[in-house]
């Protein structure tokens, strides 16, 4: 088996003059981020150092800094005290220095690696007792113990926190012969619950997100005394982070769609069947050959996790420089990928990081506070569709942020190379919403689809069609289960999607038609992230106060936002109602319209 060799760390060339953290911290930042490397065709990884090298057993000098939250980091922010919105408005300054550096090998953010790989791992010397936890910890997985007989090892072609990959060819059975790649996990680097669990779940994710062709197929797992062994198709081409760097980081719009696609494809099927990944970064997608068109492979769902429709989870994991705000706020779901997978095409269109600092710490401070820049060269020369795009997965707001079944659908990828728009479950949980909603805000809503774009009633035609295959007009919720089942892995019954689909019960008895389905399938948060929203809104109002607007019935409204009796109904509606006859004001409409829970309600007064 190859020895992969770290070099040493340097000191970051675009460092300046730094304060005692930063100084600290300035390890984050590895030697590979300065300069590309020159041959196109390095070793995969092993020109680049990674901090905790299972071969020479070196710790990584990050661990003894270890924060388990970024809330420290927030409270001494200048960017978070009352007023600080000048540092909101747009990058500051001082967390970049011209010219921003090309990518590099993203580090997982420490309070991932110290909840995974246990205190010890986050301190130089472990406490008493330590050693005896992890001994006690059930290591057995249940896999073959047949790895040796049915597999003859290669060399090793890659490397990471947590295992490393070996080229293997299968000695029998039905794929004799079959080059494959194997990752091997050590049973001595699981050294806590979490960091077992872990390991179980990435092979069950494996094992059940079967048959996408943008996904490296898993064959099977394997387990002795020492190690986990993951067997998988053998992917030849390389990291795409090997591919960003070899070209100087610059990618033409097209090849920028080109890989675009594939991941949003992989990531939206991911979605769909209620795993999110967490880890999405160029250098967790693979190249299944050396070919300039080969196809993109994503691997490496070590941290990613099954997630019910409507739960959040709140775990602080992935990479930095991939992160999503909400993850860092600890309430967040797959809308986080489709954050990470912002990052990278804002990469791929400019050869920079959309948020960059030397430390982890100033990395954290950009993702929340910092909008990234599109004034500087290239950007002014890209097309506006390419920066929409970008923007609208870089959006802060989870809830406004587009999925990636709607980022296949958007203007500037939608007629590259036959993409097919995927079934999105965000459809899904907006419908649920419009179910339990009064036949007031209904009729809201079905004024607000009124005044959508050609542009945003193409995502909804596309969905329409995925449900109704029999092209009648209308979808039942036999069809919306028929719809789901069709793509169904075994992925959607650990995350409940059936569940969910349940709560759409009312649909039982009747039809939905196009146009109640746009009302029922719009998110309200997305077109209000829009310039054009108080022209949406303004538009909806007047075709809402002509068709839909009545005298309001107070009780109604109230229980429409859940307000309890004991809260004094006029005083708190009074700006919803228009004086002159009673009926919903403009103000009360566009609040009717996100169906403002009482709780929200009482806070915003
Ligand atoms: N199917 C595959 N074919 C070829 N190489 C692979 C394959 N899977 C993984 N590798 C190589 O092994 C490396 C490590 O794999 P992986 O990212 O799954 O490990 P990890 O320990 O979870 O890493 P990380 O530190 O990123 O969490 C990859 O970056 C890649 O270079
Ligand atoms: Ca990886
Ligand atoms: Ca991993």
């Amino acid at each position: 088996m190859g020895v992969c060799v770290s070099k040493p760390s340097q000191r970051n060339p675009y460092a300046g003059k730094q304060t005692e953290e930063e100084d600290h911290e300035n390890r984050y930042e590895d030697s590979s981020s300065s300069q590309i490397p020159k041959s196109p065709h390095s070793p995969i990884t092993n020109n680049y150092h990674r901090e905790d090298d299972v071969t020479t057993g070196k710790k990584s000098p990050l661990f003894p800094f270890y924060s388990p939250s970024p809330a420290h980091f927030l409270k001494n922010s200048p960017a978070s005290t009352p007023g600080g919105s000048k540092s909101a408005s747009s990058t500051p300054r001082r967390f970049f220095r011209r010219p921003l550096p090309p990518p590099s090998p993203a580090k997982h953010i420490k309070a991932v690696l110290a909840r995974r790989q246990g205190r010890k791992a986050a301190k130089a010397i472990p406490e008493e007792g330590e050693e005896e936890e992890s001994r006690d910890l059930d290591k057995r997985f249940g896999f073959s113990k047949e790895f040796t007989s049915r597999l003859e090892v290669g060399e090793e072609i890659g490397r990471g926190h947590f295992g490393f990959t070996c080229s293997a060819r299968f000695k029998k059975g039905e794929r004799k012969g079959q080059q494959v790649a194997v990752k091997v996990i050590p049973k001595a680097k699981m050294t806590t619950a979490i960091a077992v669990e872990d390991v179980r779940r990435e092979v069950k994710i494996l094992r059940a997100l079967a048959g996408h062709n943008n996904l490296a197929q898993f064959y099977d797992a394997f387990e002795d005394q020492d190690n986990v062994y993951i067997v998988m198709e053998l992917c030849e081409g390389g990291e795409l982070l090997d591919r960003i760097l070899s070209r100087g980081g610059k990618y033409s719009e097209d090849d920028a769609k080109a890989v675009i696609t594939q991941i949003l494809n992989v990531v939206a099927f991911c979605h769909l069947q209620g795993v999110v990944h967490r880890d999405l970064k160029p250098e967790n997608f693979l190249y299944v050959s050396k070919d300039e068109n080969a196809e993109l492979k994503a691997i490496d769902f070590g941290l990613s996790d099954f997630v019910k429709p409507d739960e959040r989870l709140n775990d602080i994991v992935g990479s930095a420089y991939y992160v999503a705000p909400e993850v860092l706020h600890r309430s967040y779901s797959t809308e986080a990928d489709v954050w990470s997978i912002g990052v990278i095409a804002y990469i791929l269109l400019c050869g920079s990081r959309p948020f960059w600092a030397r430390t982890e710490s100033g990395i954290f401070r950009a993702v929340l506070k910092a909008d990234p820049s599109f004034d500087e060269p290239p950007w002014p020369s890209l097309s506006s569709e390419a920066k929409d795009f970008v923007k609208r997965m870089l959006n802060k707001d989870p809830r406004k942020r587009i999925s990636a079944a709607q980022a296949l659908s958007h203007p500037w990828i939608r007629n590259f190379n036959n993409v097919k728009v995927p079934l999105d479950i965000l459809i899904f949980k907006l419908m649920k919403a419009y179910m339990r909603s009064s036949s007031l805000r209904k009729a809201s809503l079905r004024a607000l689809s009124k005044t959508l774009t050609a542009d945003e009633l193409y995502y909804l035609r596309e969905q329409f069609a995925l449900l109704e295959p029999s092209k009648n007009g209308s979808i039942t919720l036999e069809n919306i289960k028929m719809a789901l089942m069709k793509h169904a892995t075994d992925a959607m019954k650990e995350s409940h999607i059936s569940d969910f689909i349940a709560s759409l019960n009312p649909l039982q008895y009747r039809r939905m038609g196009f146009e109640e389905f746009c009302a029922a399938a719009l998110s309200v948060h997305q077109l209000e992230a829009l310039d054009r929203w108080e022209q949406h809104a303004r538009c909806a109002y007047e075709i809402f106060d002509k068709d839909g607007n009545r005298a309001i019935v107070i009780e109604e409204l109230a229980s429409e936002l859940g307000l309890g009796p004991s809260i004094p109904l006029h005083v708190v509606l009074v700006d919803w109602i228009r004086h002159t006859d009673g009926k919903l004001s403009f103000l009360g409409f566009v609040k009717l319209l996100h169906g403002v829970s009482g709780r929200t309600l009482s806070k915003v007064q």
